[in-house]
């Protein structure tokens, strides 16, 4: 029997989660990986066992289609051996709003913000009873940023940051961590799905170095990790005026520059 929290990754067939999956059989906790494609789940699951003697099962599913969420959801609530949920399975989408149809739009919000949300859900009472374990939600620097022009799903990466940081204020007292891991361009295929060709991109992060990155920040016990920010002073600061701009509303009346002048 493992003593250590078994691990849940979304999205580990590829890129940031495969990484994860890694990392995390390395330091000796048993997984359960989720994503769509089975066999690059199960390739991955028997080189991991292989070279690390952790136990790992599979889980086939889509997050965009509701009954596979709900039983990604029924493992996180039935198997106590889950301590740790990586929400990490996402996806990017290229083109203006204009540009974009109403599924495409519906399938990446279920995707980036439906399916974390359905996920914690699930995890968050048991790990608040036990008063132990941890649920890291990848975001995306792309989430402060409409200038970026992924606006869809920009919104979903600014969700998943208010999300985690509302979660933390809740669940922290409880003994829960929660962090939000906001990367920046990472080499993964997140770029080809989205039908990006990333050799038109500036320098991307190695997923290793963004993965070891965010893991310094998990054993610190980060509320958000920002792993492409060198200066950490602009994240304390953006917070600060965030906390500020909160002090200064005066909701029962509305500001004098919005009075009516005649
Ligand atoms: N790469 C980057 O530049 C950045 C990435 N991120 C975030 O990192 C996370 C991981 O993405 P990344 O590793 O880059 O990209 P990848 O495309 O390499 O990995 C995405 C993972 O999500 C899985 N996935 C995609 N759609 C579904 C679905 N409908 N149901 C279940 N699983 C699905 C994929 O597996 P499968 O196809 O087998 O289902 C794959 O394992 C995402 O949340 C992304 O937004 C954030 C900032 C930057
Ligand atoms: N996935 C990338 C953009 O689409 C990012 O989040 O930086």
């Amino acid at each position: 029997m493992n003593d250590l929290p078994a691990v849940l990754i979304t999205g580990a067939s590829s890129g940031i989660g495969a990484v994860y999956a890694e990392r995390f059989a390395q330091r000796g906790h048993d997984l359960v990986l989720v994503a769509r494609d089975q066999s690059r789940l199960e390739a991955l699951a028997a080189r991991l066992h292989t070279e690390n003697g952790v136990k790992i099962d599979v889980l086939r599913a889509d997050l965009t289609h509701p009954q596979d969420l709900e039983a990604v959801s029924a493992r996180l609530r039935t198997d106590a051996r889950i301590g740790i949920l990586i929400n990490n399975a996402g996806a990017a989408q290229s083109g203006g709003f204009l540009a974009q149809s109403s599924d495409s739009v519906a399938r990446l919000i279920a995707l980036n913000t439906t399916a974390p949300t359905q996920l914690a859900a699930a995890i968050a009472p048991r790990l608040a009873q036990s008063g132990a374990g941890a649920i890291v939600n990848i975001g995306s620097v792309v989430g402060f940023a409409p200038e970026f022009g992924a606006l869809v799903y920009g919104a979903t990466k600014a969700f998943l940051l208010y999300l985690s940081q509302g979660l933390r204020l809740e669940l922290g007292p409880k003994g829960v961590y929660v962090q939000a891991v906001l990367p920046a361009g990472t080499r993964t295929e997140i770029w080809e799905r989205a039908g990006v060709d990333p050799t038109t991109l500036p320098d991307l992060m190695d997923t290793a170095e963004l993965v070891n990155a965010a893991l310094v920040g998990f054993d610190r016990r980060e509320a958000v990790t920002i792993p492409p920010l060198h200066v950490a002073e602009r994240w304390d600061a953006l917070e600060g005026a965030r906390l500020g701009l909160m002090s200064d509303l005066r909701q029962a009346h509305a500001a004098e520059r919005y009075l009516a002048t005649r």
